[in-house]
């Protein structure tokens, strides 16, 4: 491993001596705005630092300011949501920010201020997770704990850690990736004592259910995750809840990648290459024929689009083979604003206008008097069986999406209904031949590319 120079990584995804100075300063000022306000409308509420700035474990250029506001428990929570978000919604505009509000497990407000992301969560004041009252409110105590445990080279590692994340595609408990979270990093460089060594243990030792569990609470049991990080301010929580089987499995396969050929462009985003005209040839070489569903995604928080989406997809593909169509793969993707898209890849696109359809078995005469009496006359028996020919309802996969996208028939598919109501409205299903005439946005053309080069970004 000699050959790789961390320092000179560190040294591009460490913020600079000025951007701690800019963040902090800034964290401050906010600080301050916030209590100084709350006092003088009798609020009894006090904004703390938390997140990766408050941990000293934000990438260069990264740094989202997470500063959340304690009440007493005693706070009734209705007067909690509206004083957070009247908290919130000051600072900004004093500090000549602009503001969104969001929702979590209670509203949040999120403000943009001097080019730098900030949320503002109301949150309870608790010393210990008994006394929990609102998801959030562990927060604190998780910055607490990373601040005590975490030696100051470790944020080193934590960095490192959260950077390879990036690059392999791995980084982020957010439905969009399904990965790991800034805290679960921080955790797991605790457990293995830094970068190398969460990566060697990830190689070589982790299993399905894999547990890690600081303040061996001994509660990991409690879970059914892949991967089980007992939270160690909390035993009855999973840290790891979110992260998926597709991304653990991606960042084993990663370690092992560069622990076998390590490199230092493994911190840096892949150069791919690819154009339009190159993925038309790759779609093409597989002789399969892929359709492209497009719609306007709805208007709901980005936590919840993801996973709609995802279920549309899986139910699409579900009926699809139902149908007799089968698939070779899918996948979908959205810009969170105006576009949404379904890509299926079929192995079967046309099918002969017969199908044979089973009956009863000829023991039970009750069942094939009925069958007889449907299909009167042209029914045969197979082995122990009726059967009959109907002509099938889609021959092609162009009938099955015209078939189904319908009012009266989209209810077969199981999916959400914003997500019903916005295909309804407008769609478009195109094959990706035609589709790729008139693509050129680049962010599409890397989900195509991904798409057909799945292992790309854990490889360099
Ligand atoms: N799935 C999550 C997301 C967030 N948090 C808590 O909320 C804090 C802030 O969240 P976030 O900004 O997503 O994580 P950071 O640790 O700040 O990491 P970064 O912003 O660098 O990605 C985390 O430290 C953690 O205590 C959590 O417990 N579980
Ligand atoms: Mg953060």
């Amino acid at each position: 491993m000699a050959d790789i120079n961390f320092e000179a990584i560190l040294k591009d995804i460490k913020p600079t001596e000025t951007e701690k100075k800019r963040v902090m300063e800034l964290s401050n000022e906010l600080i301050k705005n916030l209590n100084e306000t709350a006092a003088s409308i009798g609020a009894e509420a006090e904004a703390v630092l938390v997140g990766s700035v408050a941990k000293s474990t934000w990438l260069a250029g990264k740094a989202d300011i997470d500063i959340f506001m304690e009440f007493s428990l005693e706070t009734e929570e209705s007067y909690l949501k509206r004083c957070g978000l009247k908290l919130g919604h000051n600072c900004i505009k004093t500090m000549g920010g602009t503001a969104e509000e969001r929702y979590a497990s209670h509203p949040y407000v999120t403000g943009s201020i001097e080019g730098y992301e900030v949320d503002f969560v109301p949150c309870y004041y608790i010393e210990d997770a008994s006394q929990l009252k609102s998801a959030v409110d562990r927060t604190i105590l998780h910055t607490q704990y990373i601040k005590k445990h975490l030696k100051r080279d470790q944020a080193d590692e934590v960095l490192l850690l959260k950077r390879f994340m990036e690059c392999v595609g791995t980084y982020g408990s957010e439905f969009k990736v399904g990965g790991f979270s800034g805290y679960l990093c921080e955790l797991m460089v605790l457990e293995y004592g830094s970068f190398m060594g969460v990566l060697e243990a990830a190689s070589t030792s982790w299993r399905y259910g894999q547990v890690i569990d600081l303040e061996n609470y001994g509660t990991a049991e409690l879970f059914k995750d892949p991967m089980v990080a007992v939270d160690p301010v909390d035993k009855n929580r999973n840290v790891a809840a979110a992260l998926g089987l597709q991304k653990m499995s991606e960042f084993v396969v990663a370690s092992t990648n560069f622990l076998e050929n390590p490199s230092e462009s493994y911190f840096y985003p892949k150069d791919m290459v690819f154009d339009s005209g190159s993925i038309k040839e790759e779609f093409t070489e597989r002789g399969t024929k892929t359709f492209i569903l497009t719609f306007h995604p709805p208007n709901i928080p980005a936590d919840a689009v993801y996973p709609q989406i995802r279920k549309t997809e899986k139910s699409i593909v579900k009926v699809a083979e139902k149908n007799g169509f089968e698939v070779a793969g899918s996948d979908s993707w959205t810009d969170e604003g105006h576009r949404a898209m379904i890509l299926v890849e079929f192995e079967t696109w046309k099918l002969p206008h017969m199908k044979k359809h089973m009956g009863p078995q000829i023991w039970f005469k009750e069942h094939q008097e009925r069958f007889l009496e449907k299909y009167s006359g042209k029914a045969w028996v197979e082995g122990d069986r009726w059967v009959v020919e109907v002509p099938r309802t889609y021959e092609s996969v162009e009938s099955f999406f015209q078939g189904v996208l319908i009012p009266k028939k989209i209810n077969y598919l199981r999916f959400g209904k914003h997500i019903k109501a916005e295909i309804l409205k407008e769609h478009s299903v195109v094959d990706m031949k035609d589709f790729l005439e008139f693509t050129w946005d680049d962010e599409v053309l890397r989900f195509l590319h991904l798409y057909l080069n799945k292992n790309e970004l854990l490889c360099r």
